[in-house]
């Protein structure tokens, strides 16, 4: 047996040992274990029978009102086609009794098939219109699937790209988003077409239950008794169900972030250079197990509800069939009446069947998609008021399109669900046209600054002003118009060159009618050195940037930065916010990046946050944060002569330089 062969039995054989291990022990991820969704595990445990009954309408309501929105015409179509069908089946049904009378008279058998003939062709023409309007009916109803879907996905993506940054900090909000994503979402199209179901099995029930009361008014609850251990067994294995994702929702994001770690291209290297493979399958794995231990647990517990509600229903099914016999037998009920019965009771049985899987599965459906509709109404009541105030703009005040003064005060910050503030009390000042540079050690709030002063987050307490008017009393958006940043951490836009220089720019068109590209994007790109990227791209500025389609193009660390450079030159706004703008450029980049921040960057006021302190030495003035507080300020050379944090910054890295230099070396 080969080596290898032999190392895969025993890793199998010592996971296969584990697995069992931790099926028996439990699951091992205690920190899964204390989630708050417990209390909601118990209330839900309680859920029965009536609960969903009294439920469901509120479910089919909601269903009716996104189908509505959705298109009303198909909605109308869809309700009203089912009920006319509906009509047809008790049509259907009644006739044959006709047929059934008239062959089962005591006459000679020519003339009996000559009497049910008319009954037979209105049977006929009753089954094929009923499959007709039931055809329409499907089709509406398919229509609809996609546009309620639209919608839903539309309400979702409208929400998380409005609701304030600091809800996307919020590990809690983040649970309930992937909840509302990955299951929430599509269960609003799914509801629309339980509900549908639903409706069409009561119109199936509602015609086979008339038909038997016009029989024989006995019959009818004995139908119904059918009914009852198959819904019980049915809402019974939902809510199992239901409860089980919901115990394991945290389960699926770990999973979903290991499988992401494992998977994407971006940390291949990373993943094999520092031999994580291992760490990270045991990571999956012990995920995985709990989630297996879980779910065959949920198997077992379904099947043996699905059993006992067979049972039951057999046992129903037989009385019903006993007590017909009898009926026959005391000759209550004539011969072809006791075959119309069957048949109704048999069509009944049918739409219950479909009724009950469709109330079971409507209901199911309606818990996700009650997760989704709470979500979206809870990232809704998270999107700050004052972006839904723009159409009121003529009577508040507005934020200036330009400014000459920008004025933070006392500003105090705590991340969500941090347990200190990252800001404490901070106060400085922007004149139009001046370059400010923040500089601070690692942690030290000058990231968090540069946000709240680009109005991605509010402040606790303090303001910053832009002129006098609070940035935290106009809408977001006219604060985000008037800012570019250029960011630490910047996305890597799977998009063409083009699109990530000049996205989000709201400059339109990009390229004229003969292709030439707008001469504000090949001055930015000028700028930054991104035309120098561009030009080896071999598409140019059409290149997609993404290798994971064809044609796509990767960029180095460095050319990205480059790009990302660029898209702030581009934009046209008053205040420029650089952060970290060169941590990735080659030294020729660098200088001509900070040179052109030094000029203003054609008249712009600039915010620099760099650790490269040779490039802050020309700030009209410099802010030194420690632990989210500003301890020192003024220009270098007033900073230097104070002997503080910066002067021990700056000469550490000249000296670093002297050290290093060529005429240190040639010394
Ligand atoms: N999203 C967040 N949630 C919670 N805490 C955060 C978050 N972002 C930053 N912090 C914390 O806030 C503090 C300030 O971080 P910030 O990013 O502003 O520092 P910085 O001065 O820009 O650091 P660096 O020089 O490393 O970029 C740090 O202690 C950090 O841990």
């Amino acid at each position: 047996m080969g080596r290898r062969r032999r190392l895969t039995q025993r890793f199998t054989h010592h996971r296969t040992r584990r697995n069992r291990r931790e099926a028996t022990a439990g699951p091992r991820l205690p920190e899964l274990t204390a989630h708050t969704w417990h209390a909601k595990d118990r209330e839900l445990a309680e859920t029965g029978l009536s609960t969903v009954a009294r439920r469901l309408p509120a479910v089919i309501a909601q269903a009716a009102r996104l189908a509505w929105r959705a298109s009303p015409a198909d909605t109308i179509a869809t309700i009203s086609l089912n009920l006319v069908a509906g009509i047809f089946t008790a049509f259907w049904l009644l006739a044959t009794t006709g047929v059934l009378t008239a062959l089962f008279s005591g006459r000679p058998t020519p003339d009996r098939v000559r009497e049910a003939l008319p009954s037979l062709l209105l049977v006929a023409a009753a089954v094929a219109l009923r499959a007709g309007l039931q055809a329409c009916a499907g089709w509406s109803q398919s229509r609809l699937n996609p546009q309620v879907r639209r919608l839903a996905e539309l309400r979702l993506y409208e929400a998380t790209t409005a609701v304030h940054l600091a809800a996307l900090d919020d590990s809690d909000f983040l649970d309930e988003l992937q909840r509302a994503q990955t299951r929430g979402m599509t269960s609003a199209p799914r509801v629309v077409q339980e509900a549908v179901d639903v409706l069409t099995g009561i119109v199936g029930l509602a015609a086979a239950a008339g038909t038997l009361g016009v029989l024989h008014p006995l019959l009818l609850p004995l139908l119904l008794l059918t009914a009852v251990p198959e819904g019980w067994a049915s809402v019974r294995s939902a809510r199992m169900q239901y409860l089980t994702m919901l115990s394991l929702v945290e389960v699926y994001r770990r999973k979903w972030i290991l499988s992401d770690l494992m998977i994407q291209r971006e940390h291949a290297a990373e993943v094999r250079s520092f031999t994580m493979r291992p760490f990270l399958l045991d990571e999956y794995d012990r995920s995985a197990a709990h989630q297996r231990a879980v779910e065959l647990d949920l198997a077992r517990r379904q099947t043996m509800a699905k059993v006992t509600g067979d049972m039951l229903k057999g046992v129903a099914t037989a009385a019903v069939y006993i007590a017909l016999g009898l009926m026959l037998w005391k000759g209550s009920v004539p011969l072809a009446v006791a075959g119309t019965a069957v048949l109704a009771i048999r069509s009944g049985q049918s739409s219950l069947v479909n009724l009950v899987f469709a109330v079971n599965q409507c209901y199911e459906e309606g818990l996700y998609f009650g997760d989704y509709l709470r979500f979206c109404t809870a990232a809704e009541d998270r999107i700050p008021r004052r972006a839904l105030d723009v159409a009121a703009a003529e009577e508040r005040e507005r934020l200036p399109d330009d400014f000459a003064a920008i004025r933070v005060r006392d500003v105090v910050f705590t991340y969500p669900g941090a347990e200190s503030p990252s800001l404490r009390g901070v106060s400085l000042d922007l004149r139009k046209g001046e370059v400010v540079a923040l500089v601070g050690e690692n942690g030290s709030g000058k990231t968090t600054l540069a946000k709240i002063m680009a109005g991605l987050y509010d402040p606790d307490s303090g303001d910053v002003r832009w002129d006098g008017v609070p940035l935290a009393e106009v809408p977001p958006q006219e604060v985000w118009e008037r800012v570019a940043v250029i960011a630490q951490q910047y996305t890597h836009w799977p998009m063409t060159a083009r699109q990530n220089i000049t996205m989000g720019a709201g400059r339109g068109q990009v390229q004229d009618e003969d292709g030439d590209e707008d001469p504000a994007m090949l001055a930015a790109a000028r700028a930054s050195g991104a035309d120098e990227v561009v030009a080896g791209l071999s598409h140019g500025y059409g290149t997609l940037l993404d290798r994971r389609f064809r044609d796509g193009a990767e960029l180095s660390g460095g050319q990205w930065q480059r790009l990302a450079v660029a898209r702030g030159f581009f934009r046209d706004a008053p205040l420029l916010i650089c952060d970290e703008p060169s941590a990735a450029l080659d030294a020729r980049a660098e200088h001509q990046l900070f040179e052109r921040i030094r000029t203003h960057a054609d008249g712009r006021t600039v915010l620099l946050i760099t650790h490269r302190l040779a490039s802050v030495r020309y700030a009209d003035r410099i802010y030194v944060l420690e632990h989210g507080e500003v301890t020192e300020e003024g220009d270098h050379a007033s900073l230097m002569g104070r002997g503080g944090l910066y002067a021990d910054l700056y000469s550490l890295q000249a000296a670093a330089y002297g050290a290093g230099g060529p005429q240190a070396q040639a010394g």
